[in-house]
């Protein structure tokens, strides 16, 4: 289904949290809105199965969100096991978070094998800024073309200029999701991937269109990996919708703001929201969801 702009739509008309910014359009009523449930609920149907090599931080959460989803995850990450496995999933979740010699060889060979069976994977390039060993890392694997990549302002801006930062902080970032909008658009253009930059509003484009997403929590900065989460949730979603990467990505990084959304109404801190993201995400339903997506075209 193709998402056509309304320019007609104005600040009156909209919904209390949908109200467009400077620079953004909306979609006429709620289309992302039913463009999102239906995607939720194809992951609910179809379970897709989704393969993670990612951080040992992460690897809880990560299978919880897929889960939570309706999604099927499976953290294998064996050299030995790549070529069996990999070939079969419905999509691949790269993440280098504590990336080692060990197991580079594995992501190289699983990225590898996705894209030879024509399966969508996506890459997470955790402080790809805090070593050569990283960047090169990930400068190598882009070579295997993944689907989508997700990343905080400061990787996208560090993977874009193959830099180290002075300023670098690590796995978290150091810079607004705005700032990376242009370099997500060259990213997306030099790699053929559509590029989320996550933060307080989500930027994704495909290196033409941008797309910004409003809904989330600053609190799901105080959770580890939830960024870590997101991507693979982004994955369950390109894996029901290979053919719509951008609509996709959207609508994965605004189902998992809602679920902060409402996790943080009953949440008393992190660790409570941490449980509340998961349950918000299981029970999500159609009414929730419709009333609080907020998705809009960025000029
Ligand atoms: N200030 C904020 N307000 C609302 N939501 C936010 C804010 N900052 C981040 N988020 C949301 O938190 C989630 C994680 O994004 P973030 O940019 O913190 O990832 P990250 O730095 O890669 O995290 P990690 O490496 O810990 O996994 C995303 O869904 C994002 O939309
Ligand atoms: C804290 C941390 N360090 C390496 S990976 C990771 C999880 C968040 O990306
Ligand atoms: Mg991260």
């Amino acid at each position: 289904m193709e998402i056509k702009p309304d320019p007609s739509t104005t600040p009156a008309t909209a919904t209390a949290g949908m109200i467009p910014q400077p620079g953004e359009r909306n979609y006429p009523e709620d289309r992302w809105g039913r463009r999102a449930w239906e995607l939720l609920e194809k992951i609910r149907r179809r379970a897709p199965l989704v393969q993670c090599i990612t951080n040992f931080v992460s690897m809880d959460l990560m299978a919880n969100v897929l889960l939570a989803s309706g999604a099927s995850p499976a953290m294998l990450h064996s050299l030995q096991e790549i070529s069996d496995f990999t070939p079969g999933v419905d999509a691949l979740c790269i993440n280098i978070g504590t990336l080692s010699e060990d197991w580079l060889p594995s992501m190289r060979a699983a990225a590898a094998a996705a894209a030879e069976a024509g399966r969508p994977w996506v890459l997470d390039p955790v402080a790809v800024s805090a070593s050569d060993y990283r960047m090169e890392a990930c400068i190598g694997l882009l070579e295997l073309r993944p689907a989508a990549i997700r990343g905080n302002a400061s990787e996208i801006l560090g993977l874009v200029s193959s830099s180290r930062f002075r300023e670098n902080k690590g796995a978290d970032s150091s810079h607004e999701s705005s700032d990376a909008v242009e370099a997500a658009k060259s990213l997306a253009q030099s790699t053929g991937a559509v590029v989320a930059v996550s933060g307080a509003i989500d930027y994704i484009t495909d290196g033409r269109m941008v797309v910004a997403v409003r809904n989330g929590a600053a609190m799901l900065q105080k959770i580890t990996a939830t960024g870590c989460a997101v991507t693979a949730l982004i994955a369950a979603f390109i894996a029901v919708e290979p053919s719509g990467a951008l609509e996709a990505v959207a609508c994965a990084l605004s189902v998992f703001g809602i679920a902060a959304e409402l996790g943080v109404e009953a949440a008393r801190g992190p660790a409570s929201l941490r449980m509340h993201l998961i349950d918000s995400l299981y029970g999500l339903n159609e009414d929730a969801l419709l009333s609080r997506v907020s998705i809009f075209s960025h000029a």
